[in-house]
């Protein structure tokens, strides 16, 4: 499932560098159908908070394409009343969406 684009697969080394390894994990902000949210700080900048969404993969079966579609949206939208997504990420169980908070 490409959920994320080139940009998104950072290396670190001959690593994948997981969403784990970037972002420390708070309190849930809320949860949505097939989804929890997170509040998250970048571990490079300890005032640079931003919300994850974690989706899980199990949950979202059959359904993978209105995902896709919505990354493909979300991307491209710029607009002040509307949360910016920054980066993606997917893991073995889930799909991470860093949304701005
Ligand atoms: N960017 C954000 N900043 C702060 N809180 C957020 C953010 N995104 C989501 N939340 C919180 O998480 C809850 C669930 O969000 P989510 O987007 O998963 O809802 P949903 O659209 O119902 O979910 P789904 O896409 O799984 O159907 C929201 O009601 C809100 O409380």
């Amino acid at each position: 499932m490409p959920f994320f684009n080139k940009k998104d697969k950072t290396k670190d080394g001959d690593r994948k560098v997981s969403v784990k390894d970037r972002f420390e994990f708070k309190d849930v902000l809320g949860t949505g159908a097939f989804s929890k949210v997170f509040l998250a700080e970048y571990k490079t900048d300890e005032r640079n908070l931003v919300a994850i969404k974690c989706i899980d993969k199990k949950a979202l079966k059959g359904k993978e394409e209105s995902l896709e579609n919505e990354i493909k949206v979300l991307r491209k939208l710029r607009h002040p009343n509307i949360v910016q997504l920054y980066e993606t990420y997917e893991e073995k169980h889930h799909v991470y969406l860093v949304i701005e908070l």
